[in-house]
């Protein structure tokens, strides 16, 4: 059964948004806490290891229900069971969406042998039996992969940093030959394994890398039959891998109800195996399992991640903002943002609706940001003080991986810091204390500057520790958060056309620089830019 078509703006909650939005823009958020003594007790949710604090938002009561009758006349809850159920609900390019079913407790037996087989080939790999074609162990892992093939076994790899084995992972992504050279200069040949990830086993990106890899062993003296130790495939296109030349039995399976940038869960998470044991790799899928269960059967009121889409849309849509910042307090998500980047803006940077309509208000957030403290010492100063709002996912443990509790308590106490400097900013009384040794005339001067109107929203995720379970919670919380949005929004969240255009023309540009033909037909600009490239 397909997914509902409800145009959000034709709903009565929508409409009654409109109207309580006049209400609530000039709004501060520290009179409402004064008015309201149970702010944070509303606004709050505890479930397992986390803790989301929503209160210092630009929302109230009314708000909330209301945003909650959108999910009511929009029929969230159908869109939930059907995603749940595995349904075709990827109408646009007639699949089913389900990579829940990857971490589901009752497994299908597909799914259970491909975690058998990255078992096995993670602990001979870790445990020093896979031999190279010169018998030696291997000390180096590279996958080879783009997109959703690559950017989820970086980041979680990068966040578990603190569970890595001996094995050294790297990632080849980009078509830049120079990435390709630098990881190559990394390795011992006769030790590494590579990986190449491809859900469609065409990808021009990870086809080129693996072919000059391919080319670099048999530089190096490799026959095809020892390169068949070295290399192993992840792909739903088992032909497509075999013509490569990788043997079936190196072959890890992909499926097409799985969509790329939502299948570090499956096989494409097999660098992950690798890097930090299957034991931890299945700690994760059970932390996402949790969060699905949360998202599923939890009352809308206390769902993490329908609250927080909830809340992104008021802003998005009613607030008109532009885009949105998730500070991780850890160093070890460095990789997060460029991750969750995939997941939220090729899935919900779309313009035509379910009904194959145009939609007439605002739908992808853009997502952006970096681990703090660093984020506050570059681009802090345009959220406090800038003309634009951008509401802000904080994201912080109560733990720290390494136990140093002076450091730890540090970096929180900026946390906790900034969305109190977000929410109330600075009084005048304040500032005229501060400034108040100088001249009068500079006080006058000064004083407009050292102005924080405060006001801005924050959303603070407080998480007990970043293990491999808390990490899969929080993954699959923003993966439902996206969802939610999407439906809410009337779009396909589960394709991608957008990016097929930049390769089909990249390819037919690619042509004409190796021919040195450039076409008449092409834009003035792009001819003459081609025309440039070729002469220096
Ligand atoms: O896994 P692949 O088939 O090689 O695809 C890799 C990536 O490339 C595409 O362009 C898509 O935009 C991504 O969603 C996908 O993850």
């Amino acid at each position: 059964m397909a997914l509902k078509k409800i145009n959000p703006i034709e709903t009565v909650a929508w409409r009654k948004l409109q109207e309580h939005y006049q209400d609530i823009k000039e709004k501060k958020m520290v009179d409402m806490f004064q008015e309201d003594g149970e702010r944070v007790n509303k606004f709050h949710v505890e479930w397992d290891k986390f803790y989301l604090d929503y209160s210092k938002n630009r929302l109230d009561d009314t708000t909330k229900k209301l945003l909650l009758e959108l999910c009511e006349e929009v029929d969230l809850k159908d869109a939930i069971q059907k995603q749940f159920r595995g349904e075709v609900i990827n109408a646009t390019e007639n699949r089913a969406v389900a990579h829940t079913r990857l971490r589901a407790q009752q497994k299908t037996k597909e799914v259970e042998a491909a975690l058998e087989k990255m078992k096995v080939f993670s602990e001979k790999l870790i445990g020093g039996d896979w031999k190279g074609a010169t018998g030696k162990s291997i000390q180096h892992v590279v996958n080879i992969g783009v997109g959703g093939s690559d950017l989820g076994s970086q980041m979680v790899l990068d966040a578990l940093a603190a569970y890595q084995n001996q094995l050294q992972v790297h990632f080849v992504s980009n078509i830049d030959g120079d990435h390709v050279n630098e990881v190559l200069k990394k390795i011992d040949a006769e030790r590494t394994v590579f990986i190449v990830v491809s859900k469609s086993f065409s990808t021009q990106e990870t086809l080129s890398n693996a072919t000059t890899i391919k080319n670099w062993l048999i530089d190096k003296g490799f026959t095809e039959k020892d390169i068949n130790q070295h290399f192993v495939a992840v792909s739903a296109c088992n032909e497509k891998a075999k013509n490569f030349g990788i043997l079936e039995e190196n072959i890890f399976p992909m499926w097409d109800w799985v969509g790329g940038r939502f299948s570090l869960w499956s096989a494409v998470g097999l660098a992950i195996c690798c890097g930090i044991g299957y034991q931890n790799f299945t700690e994760m899928l059970d932390g996402a399992r949790k969060m699905d269960e949360h998202f599923e059967k939890n009352s809308f009121d206390q769902n993490i991640p329908v609250l927080l889409a909830l809340i992104s849309i008021w802003y998005n849509n009613f607030f008109l903002t532009e885009t949105e910042a998730v500070i991780p307090y850890s160093q070890y998500l460095q990789k997060f943002i460029p991750y969750l980047q995939q997941g939220v803006m090729e899935s919900n940077g779309k313009n035509i609706d379910r009904s194959g309509k145009k939609v007439s208000y605002q739908t992808g957030n853009v997502i952006w940001g970096e681990p703090g403290t660093n984020a506050q010492h570059a681009f802090f100063q345009l959220i406090h003080q800038g003309t634009k709002l951008v509401p802000c996912d904080f994201i912080g443990f109560n733990n720290s991986v390494h136990g140093n509790k002076g450091h730890h308590h540090k970096l929180m106490a900026n946390f906790f810091a900034q969305t109190q400097a977000f929410l109330s900013g600075k009084s005048q009384a304040t500032i005229e204390e501060e400034i108040k040794e100088l001249s009068l005339e500079e006080q006058e001067r000064i004083k407009a500057y050292k102005c924080f109107e405060g006001n801005k929203p924050t959303n603070t995720l407080l998480i007990e520790r970043l293990t491999p379970e808390t990490l899969g919670s929080l993954l699959a919380m923003y993966e439902h958060k996206l969802f939610v949005q999407g439906i809410i929004w009337n779009i396909y969240s589960y394709d991608q056309w957008g990016v097929e255009l930049g390769k089909q023309l990249a390819s037919k540009i690619y042509q004409q620089l190796e021919t040195r033909e450039i076409n008449t037909d092409l834009d003035a600009s792009t001819r003459r830019l081609l025309q440039q490239f070729l002469t220096k």
